[in-house]
């Protein structure tokens, strides 16, 4: 669940957000709307922790993050994803999701690496196991022995995607995820999505895709919330036609 409550951002004399409140259920899935400028970057960050609000609090799971890094944020369940896919190029698409699936303590630690114990053996069939059926679920399992380097943007949103999603996230923060997909892409990426038990809190500029994939609107515009319902509510909001259409 992410709690925003009033918060406001000013960046010296620029009000990027004004006084913003918003709840997302948990497994509610939010998509954040609003013309250039309005203030969906700057809320995205404050969820994410890459920016600090100037007054207002922001919880995870009911934990109070204001100030916390996204260190804290990442060990209460947040993964996210970038408006340019983040990967490790010199890595293969299996090594970038077994990176995210890596730590979860038990098994007996190095030595136990070292002397390959059955219960190490156990745990990384496991990770294995989860990497390659996450692979699958994304429609990549084919490239999983390609450097991520060497993928076009959209296969790169998705080895994104794998490896946010590996470790069943509470809380997915996804940046512009159409963005270099095809329509096909952009389908299966909507319906990996629909398929997680997770809170999921959007920013896109493709409005057809954030109503279908979303069941839950927020409308930004100048640095307000305008807007906040079902999809076919936002569609007819005339604040919402006349903040479109400037
Ligand atoms: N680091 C910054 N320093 C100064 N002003 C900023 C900074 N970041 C954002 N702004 C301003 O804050 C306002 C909101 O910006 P923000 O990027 O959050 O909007 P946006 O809705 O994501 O826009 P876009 O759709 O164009 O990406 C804008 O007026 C922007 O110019």
């Amino acid at each position: 669940m992410i709690e925003v409550d009033d918060v406001s951002v000013r960046f010296g004399g620029v009000r990027a957000l004004t006084g913003v409140s918003l709840t997302v259920e948990r497994g509610q899935t939010c998509g954040l709307i609003g013309p250039n400028g309005a203030g969906k970057t700057t809320l995205f960050d404050v969820v994410g922790g890459l920016c600090r609000p100037t007054s207002g609090t922001v919880r995870l799971a009911g934990v109070d993050v204001t100030g916390s890094g996204a260190v804290r944020r990442s060990r209460l369940g947040l993964r996210r994803t970038f408006q340019r896919p983040q990967v490790f190029g010199r890595l293969t698409v299996l090594e970038n999701v077994l990176a995210a699936a890596e730590w979860h303590g038990g098994g007996g630690g190095l030595a136990a690496d070292l002397v390959g114990w059955p219960a190490r053996r156990r745990l990384e069939r496991r990770r294995r196991e989860r990497a390659a059926a996450v692979l699958e679920r994304c429609g990549i399992a084919d490239l999983s022995g390609a450097y991520a380097a060497d993928l076009p943007i959209g296969r790169r949103r998705m080895v994104e995607l794998a490896r946010a999603i590996v470790d069943d996230p509470a809380v997915l923060l996804l940046d512009e995820p159409t963005s270099g997909l095809d329509a096909d892409q952009a389908a299966l990426f909507a319906s990996v999505v629909a398929g997680l038990d997770a809170t999921v809190l959007l920013v896109e500029h493709d409005v057809g895709f954030v109503m279908a994939a979303c069941e839950r609107v927020v409308v930004l515009d100048l640095g307000k919330v305008i807007a906040d319902g079902e999809p076919a509510r936002i569609r007819d909001d005339p604040a919402v036609r006349a903040a479109y259409l400037g």
